[in-house]
């Protein structure tokens, strides 16, 4: 029924973009929008002056520029975009579609809800569940990262509020991280839960900061206030909350004056290697994962670390 009716939706939607142009169908579909879970391919991209409106889903929101050639891709999964496993498949269906898009060249990662760009892991997938259960999860993980991480993209974060742990690791996996100022938190705390960085977030962390500091942060948990992560170089600038977005797309555009090609080359010259391991030891970390997660005091301390979430309010 739901195929029907976005099919049904694109028809009209074609027929309306070719007898009256953009502004009429943008209204329209600003009144009746698209929900969907699933990918971009649904959704054949339409014009309407001069700009091309990819699709939204539930969870992710997909906008580009037909002009700039740079997609926004905004996380909405409230409150806290805990990275659950629709979230993720939705993520890395996005990321894979605007790659395999000719036209796209840069990719800016937000949160739809600022003060928050994404709480990490959702823990309640990984409390309580069956081996298999965090396996697939894991997986999950694991190919949302390849497919940001291994983008030819230029990609930015534009970090609009708290960062911890897996949502560190997607700024992580971006080309440059911008972050808003004030109390806002940064950083890998995995370790305050019982649980450890994989070899490849971790390669990420000291890759991005250096091995000392990587060393420490690691070990600790910490998560840094947004003026320290900037000191740290684990973001490469700060914005005040309501202009992240806006310094991204300056930045993005300052990246843009550097042909695409030779730029892509690079990067991947120093992400493969570690692309390649991943894929290589994908089956060995997800077993890693799976095995220490569901081990008898992990799931104390992620039950107390639960509490704690709760106790909060
Ligand atoms: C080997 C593993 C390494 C792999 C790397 C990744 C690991 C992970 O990502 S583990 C997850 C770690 N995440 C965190 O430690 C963040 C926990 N959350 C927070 O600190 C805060 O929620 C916040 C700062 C992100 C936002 O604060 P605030 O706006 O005040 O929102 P609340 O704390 O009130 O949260 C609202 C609601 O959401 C629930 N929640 C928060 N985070 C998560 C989460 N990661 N997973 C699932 N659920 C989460 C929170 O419990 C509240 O629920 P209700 O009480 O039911 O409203």
């Amino acid at each position: 029924v739901r195929n029907s009716l976005i099919s049904g939706n694109e028809t009209i939607k074609m027929a309306l973009t070719i007898a009256v142009g953009g502004r009429v169908w943008r209204k329209f579909f600003k009144t009746f929008p698209f929900r969907s879970n699933s990918a971009l391919k649904r959704f054949p991209t339409c014009r309407a002056n001069g700009r091309l409106y990819s699709t939204s889903s539930d969870v992710v929101l997909v906008r580009k520029d037909e002009e700039s050639g740079i997609a926004t891709v905004r996380m909405n999964n409230p409150p806290v975009n805990s990275l659950n496993p629709t979230l993720m498949v939705a993520l890395r269906s996005c990321f894979e579609e605007l790659e395999k898009d000719k036209t796209c060249r840069a990719l800016i990662l937000t949160s739809q809800k600022p003060k928050v760009f994404s709480a990490g892991l959702d823990i309640l997938q990984l409390y309580q569940k069956s081996p298999d259960h965090v396996a697939q999860f894991w997986e999950k993980v694991q190919d949302m990262w390849l497919a940001l991480y291994g983008s030819r993209l230029i990609t930015m974060a534009a970090i609009n509020g708290h960062c911890p742990a897996a949502g560190c690791l997607l700024g992580l996996a971006c080309d440059y991280r911008i972050m808003a100022e004030g109390n806002f938190r940064i950083g890998l705390n995995e370790t305050q839960l019982d649980l450890v960085a994989p070899f490849w977030l971790r390669q990420t962390m000291i890759d991005v900061i250096g091995y000392r500091q990587a060393e420490m942060a690691l070990m600790i948990g910490a998560l840094y206030p947004s003026d320290k992560a900037l000191q740290l170089g684990l973001v490469d600038k700060l914005a005040p909350i309501e202009d992240v977005q806006t310094v991204a797309e300056e930045e993005v555009k300052n990246w843009l004056k550097i042909p695409d090609q030779a730029r892509a080359i690079t990067k991947m010259a120093s992400r493969k290697p570690l692309l390649d391991e991943l894929r290589r030891r994908k089956q060995e970390d997800i077993q890693t994962f799976r095995d220490e997660t569901t081990r008898e005091s992990v799931q104390k301390s992620i039950q107390q670390y639960l509490e704690k979430l709760k106790a909060k309010k």
